[in-house]
């Protein structure tokens, strides 16, 4: 198969985002196979999609005075993909940058259209992109500087105030560092991190974790370890919720949304052999998916069934587990270093549809709680209605649980407030993400 440029394969991916094809990380591993992209190539083109999606609310302030009337949908991915180039990357020579993009016009249209993009790339070069100090208002500034929906910056400042959100925004247009947790059924972290380094990795200990560790060189996934299920791909934010769950030997533990089984198969380690987890999700591919990470662990404590959460009632006799998790589809807000496109697509209706949804999860899971049993709710997002709310929500209509306070590492301690977990992206360098407990009376 042709090897597709880079710049070309970005554009490609940023279109395809537009049209909501599909999220940013899957489109890129596909468009990295199919291209049979390889070695610094795959960094440039990741650099180069997130870092023109991640900015592009920025690029679009300074391309408008530029652009005399509405173009197409692709010319003006390619301008953002340029001028971020420009803008934001010195390896990479002007002279470069333009000489590619004029290519790709021209072959993917006509005159008029290279030499247009020719013209605003120089008009750029010659007097500069606009100053945001022109922007007055410090939500609006912020939205523009740090490329957020206005209204996502205007309800965050209401939620956490302006400064929390500010870092928070920072915060988002940094890559995060790969993180893995350690099977520690298998082996220990010390020997990992050795096993690692002997592979050519670079890797250090998390400092909030005890089973995590953080990649400075080199993607996991590719190494040794990982084929050998010696180590999960995790964020650590996500790794808390085993660790707060107070999981003992022998429990039977569900698990209501699971797929990919990244919280199901930590749960699994945890139990160390005994016990089991039984992880449902909606769909047979997704439940696959957890299917394949427990055979590559190596943890046969594990049951996966296809099914909607919604309907666990039909299915389990009332007070039959000693743990239940809800980690619950949400609104993605704390994850938009990963999926930036997230943060231009989700709306408040979303964030309301959502709510419904964990609202009803939550009612059929709190039946199958045994008394004395506890029921985790987590998200991966930053949003104080929907986290708070549904909190606040299950306590007044489950008068039979109450809020547990949650145990948590004694670096992660400080961020406890009211018995749960908010995490921003800035506190650790983590996944924005919220935990709760209850405990059935
Ligand atoms: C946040 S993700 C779960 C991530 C997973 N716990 C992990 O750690 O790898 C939420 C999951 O909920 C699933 N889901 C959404 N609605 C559901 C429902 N009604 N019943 C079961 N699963 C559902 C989605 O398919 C998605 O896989």
């Amino acid at each position: 198969m042709p090897k597709k440029n880079v710049r070309e394969a970005a554009l490609d991916i940023l279109e395809a985002i537009e049209k909501h094809q599909s999220y940013s990380n899957l489109l890129l591993n596909q468009v990295i196979e199919k291209n049979h992209i390889t070695g610094p190539d795959v960094r440039l083109l990741t650099e180069l999609t997130y870092g023109t999606l991640q900015r592009k609310l920025t690029l679009d302030y300074y391309l408008k005075p530029f652009l005399q009337k509405k173009v197409e949908n692709w010319v003006l991915n390619l301008l953002r993909l340029s001028l971020y180039q420009m803008l934001y990357l010195d390896k990479i020579p002007d002279r470069a940058i333009l000489f590619e993009a004029v290519e790709i016009a021209k072959r993917r249209s006509h005159r008029g259209i290279s030499g247009m993009v020719n013209g605003v790339l120089r008009a750029i070069q010659r007097k500069g992109v606009p100053s945001l100090d022109n922007i007055k208002d410090p939500v609006e500034r912020l939205s523009i500087e740090t490329s957020h929906p206005k209204w996502l910056v205007q309800r965050w400042t209401e939620q956490f105030g302006f400064d929390k959100t500010k870092k928070m925004c920072e915060t988002n247009l940094i890559a995060p560092l790969q993180t893995a947790r350690v099977n520690l059924t298998r082996s220990s972290r010390e020997e990992v991190i050795t096993l690692l380094e002997n592979e050519g990795f670079i890797v250090q200990e998390s400092p909030i974790l005890s089973e995590a560790i953080q990649s400075l060189k080199g993607n996991l996934v590719h190494s040794d370890c990982y084929k050998k299920g010696l180590i999960t791909i995790q964020d650590e934010s996500s790794m808390i919720v085993a660790n707060v769950m107070e999981i003992e030997p022998n429990q039977l533990i569900l698990d209501c949304c699971a797929a990919p089984g990244g919280k199901t198969t930590h749960i699994a380690e945890k139990l160390n052999g005994t016990g089991k987890v039984i992880a449902h999700d909606l769909h047979e591919h997704k439940v696959k998916l957890i299917k394949e990470n427990a055979e590559r662990l190596g943890l046969h404590n594990i049951e996966t069934i296809a099914m909607d959460s919604r309907k666990i009632g039909e299915h389990y006799p009332k007070n039959s587990f000693d743990r239940v998790l809800v980690d619950a589809p949400c609104s993605g807000l704390g994850v938009l270093r990963r999926k930036p496109d997230i943060k231009y697509v989700k709306s408040l209706q979303d964030i309301e549809a959502l709510q419904t949804i964990q609202h009803s999860i939550l009612a059929e899971a709190a039946e199958m709680v045994k008394s004395g049993g506890i029921l985790t709710y987590s998200t991966c997002t930053v949003d104080k209605e929907e986290n708070e709310g549904t909190v606040q929500y299950f306590l007044d209509r489950f008068p039979d649980f109450e809020a547990y306070s949650i145990k948590v590492p004694s670096t992660i301690e400080p961020f406890v407030q009211h018995y749960r977990l908010q995490i921003f992206p800035q506190d650790f360098g983590s996944d924005g993400f919220f935990i709760a407990c209850f405990k059935k009376k």
